[in-house]
């Protein structure tokens, strides 16, 4: 008799959760790990670059107008208007890379994981939880990235963005100083979910 063991699906995870929470700083240490055949796709955004914020790898930057062409060209898998800019998820990479077989990540905002969830039902959605509002906060402040509007409109989202924990399959908790933890807790998800004996096939 000849055996060979079943083929794992492609992962599609979604990673969101309140802004500040820490997502980049995971997904950063996560990259770092080189774990093989994961891809992490950079989104769209209208936002302004931040000063150490990198073109193509942070994000690709656009302008409302190529944004809008993006949107009427249906080359968005979800896009969603986000603190006052524009995000959206260029769909020919995360199709191209689930095509080649790797497991995807992308990160989004609650708005974007509840899109992605009527197009994909099947993808993997994780929430990336504070040990509190006040870490949150500081977190955020520390980052020096917003003026005092913009961190008072991310920090009034967060408890609205926290309720919808619930439409999530999983949650990690980001505990301070403990990245690490955080990117070992993703990675046993994807681990988890790629060992499914009825994987959750992604169709796109
Ligand atoms: N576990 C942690 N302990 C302490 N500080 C952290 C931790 N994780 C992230 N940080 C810091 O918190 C700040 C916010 O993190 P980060 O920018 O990754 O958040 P984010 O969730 O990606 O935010 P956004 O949704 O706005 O993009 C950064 O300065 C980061 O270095
Ligand atoms: N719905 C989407 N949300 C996205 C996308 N790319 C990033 N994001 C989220 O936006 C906020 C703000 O990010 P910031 O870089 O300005 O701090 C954060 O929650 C991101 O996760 C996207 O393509 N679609």
């Amino acid at each position: 008799m000849t055996f060979s063991p079943p083929q794992p699906a492609p992962v599609l995870l979604i990673l969101s959760g309140p802004s500040g929470v820490g997502k980049d700083a995971v997904l950063e240490r996560m990259k770092e790990r080189r774990l093989p055949g994961l891809k992490f796709i950079t989104t769209i955004t209208t936002r302004s670059q931040r000063p150490r914020e990198i073109d193509g790898k942070d994000y690709h930057f656009t302008n409302q107008a190529d944004f809008k062409k993006l949107i009427n060209q249906n080359e968005l898998l979800e896009w969603a208007e986000v603190y006052g800019n524009f995000y959206g998820v260029p769909k020919s990479s995360v199709r191209e890379a689930l095509k080649q077989g790797s497991d995807v990540i992308v990160k989004v905002d609650v708005q974007g994981a509840a899109s992605i969830k009527k197009i994909a039902p099947e993808a993997v959605f994780v929430f990336m939880l504070p040990p509190s509002l006040e870490e949150l906060k500081d977190r955020l402040s520390r980052r020096l990235t917003e003026s005092p509007e913009t961190l008072k409109r991310r920090l009034e989202t967060a408890p609205e963005e926290l309720h919808q924990l619930q439409g999530f399959d999983y949650f990690v908790v980001n505990h301070d100083g403990k990245i690490d933890q955080a990117v070992s807790e993703i990675s046993a998800i994807l681990a988890a979910e790629k060992s499914k004996v009825h994987p959750r096939r992604v169709n796109l």
